[in-house]
């Protein structure tokens, strides 16, 4: 499973980066409103991300059309290389979809909350498919049972194109672990999540012995 940061926050971004694990970022109008960013510096906030990693950003259309969402793909498509549409799983996002994924832009659907609308996704040429966990959860479903039928299902296809599942709306390092065990390709995960699932108690533990054994050893 690759890991990519849930964020907009140029900071934590170079942060994770620095880790050597960091395979890619996503952002969303709320993760971009966040870093109080103003509408007029958006594609440039889009291009400094995408100088930072190296990796696919996702970069959201707020567009409601299929027209305006490829009008809106194409220029984000324009800004880096490696920028990845972020498209919301509806029909007017799936029509665009094909559009942008027959000129070559690879799209990420998002708002993905269940088996059909993964499907549907992948059949328009979606090249990354975002099943939300945490906002199942939030209304007392259980998304790592939801975001397990998506990967089964679009694991049972060949869609023609590489298609890849990223769990999103991560909230723990324990979603992490529920989405490598059933083989999502990506969880995306936000800094403070993501900082947790490089830490462990018994890590500290045996860390902070270590080091008193060490300077006993450097007293001795
Ligand atoms: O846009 C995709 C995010 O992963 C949504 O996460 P959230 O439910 O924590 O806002």
């Amino acid at each position: 499973m690759k890991f990519f940061l849930d964020t907009a926050d140029l900071n934590e971004i170079e942060e994770a980066a620095s880790w050597g694990v960091l395979a890619g970022v996503t952002t969303n109008p709320t993760l971009y409103a966040r870093t109080g960013g103003k509408l007029d510096d958006f594609h440039n906030h889009i291009k400094r991300i995408c100088d930072i990693v190296d990796g696919p950003v996702s970069a959201e259309s707020v567009a409601m059309t299929r027209d305006e969402i490829i009008r809106d793909g194409r220029e984000l498509a324009a800004l880096a290389d490696n920028v990845v549409v972020k498209i919301p799983t509806m029909v007017e996002g799936l029509a665009a979809t094909k559009a942008l994924s027959e000129e070559g832009i690879p799209v990420n659907m998002t708002l993905c909350f269940s088996v059909p609308q993964a499907i549907m996704a992948a059949r328009a040429g979606a090249r990354y498919i975002s099943p939300f966990v945490g906002r199942f959860d939030d209304i007392a479903e259980d998304g790592i049972a939801q975001l397990a039928d998506v990967v089964a299902a679009v694991n049972n296809y060949d869609f023609g194109h590489d298609v890849e599942i990223i769990a999103a709306s991560v909230r723990s390092a324990n979603h992490v672990t529920q989405a490598a065990l059933m083989g999502a390709d990506i969880a995306t995960v936000p800094f403070a999540a993501l900082k947790k699932c490089v830490q462990h108690p018994l890590t500290d533990r045996g860390l902070d012995a270590f080091m008193k054994d060490w300077e006993k050893v450097q007293q001795a």
